[in-house]
């Protein structure tokens, strides 16, 4: 079942496109992810699927549901993780999951914000300042904000940023069984093209807003005679470079 079906999707600012006519699907249990250089339309297209962002033109479907008519509907069953979103500073950890448990109406918020803290191994931050911890302990704690409502959909933008690669890893893991036990649809943004590597069932190439090229790792590593993703990308942003010279008469 397609639990996100995306089409033509377009965002322009003034004279920017930043996403420029992209379409694709994210199936139940499956995990797309979005590569791209900088300014190539993730975090836009992110920003459109949970409704902060109103596209140009195009249409989201989430849950078989228009997310135009629908929003108040599909929120519930989805969250998000991103960098760029700070949780108020001055509350613990625990007071920010609790918020959110609130707003989510989880029926038992302590159980559930015990179960993530155990899960993402939360015990030693949970009853500090989230003002007071390093990017990474951040990093934690969002995607525990993340997984509150045990989301059929969830959307992640950069979910390993600033982790140790140690830290990194067991995210990447626990993000596997919770997708595998609860068959939920991931939508990945990375610069880490081990991260999409590993967790990726398809990847959309972004450049400029649209998509240039889209496979399996393991396709897009074949078809390009790469020996994997980072490879690939690199090859895709040099077209970009190469194209992007002046001209020199
Ligand atoms: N609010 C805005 N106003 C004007 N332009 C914007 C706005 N938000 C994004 N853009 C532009 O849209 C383009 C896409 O930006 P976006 O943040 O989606 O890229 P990204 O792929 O997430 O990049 P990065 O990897 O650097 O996070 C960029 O050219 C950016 O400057």
């Amino acid at each position: 079942m397609d639990i996100v079906v995306v089409d033509n999707l377009e965002k322009r600012f003034g004279a920017v496109c930043a996403v420029g006519g992209i379409s694709f699907r994210v199936a139940a249990g499956q995990t797309v992810a979005l590569l791209g250089g900088n300014g190539a339309g993730k975090t836009t297209t992110i920003s459109m699927l949970l409704g902060l962002l109103l596209p140009s033109a195009g249409s989201i479907r989430l849950f078989g549901s228009d997310i135009a008519r629908s929003r108040a509907a599909v929120l519930p069953r989805m969250n998000f993780s991103s960098p760029y979103v700070d949780l108020p500073h001055r509350l613990t950890a625990r007071e920010n999951l609790t918020v959110f448990a609130r707003l989510y109406g989880i029926r038992n918020p302590a159980q559930r914000i015990a179960e993530l803290t155990t899960a993402l191994d939360l015990g030693a931050l949970v009853d500090r300042r989230t003002g007071s911890l390093s990017a990474g302990q951040k990093t934690r704690v969002a995607l525990a904000k993340a997984l509150l409502n045990k989301p059929e959909l969830l959307l992640l933008d950069e979910p390993t940023a600033s982790l140790d690669p140690d830290t990194a890893d067991w995210i990447r893991h626990y993000l596997e069984v919770f997708q595998k036990e609860t068959g939920a649809a991931i939508l990945l943004a990375s610069h880490n093209m081990g991260e999409v590597e590993r967790l990726a069932d398809e990847v959309l190439m972004l450049r400029k807003g649209k998509i240039v090229d889209r496979g399996t790792p393991d396709d897009l590593i074949y078809r390009f005679g790469r020996q994997n993703l980072e490879e690939v990308f690199l090859d895709i942003a040099r077209d970009r470079r190469v194209a992007e010279l002046p001209v020199l008469s």
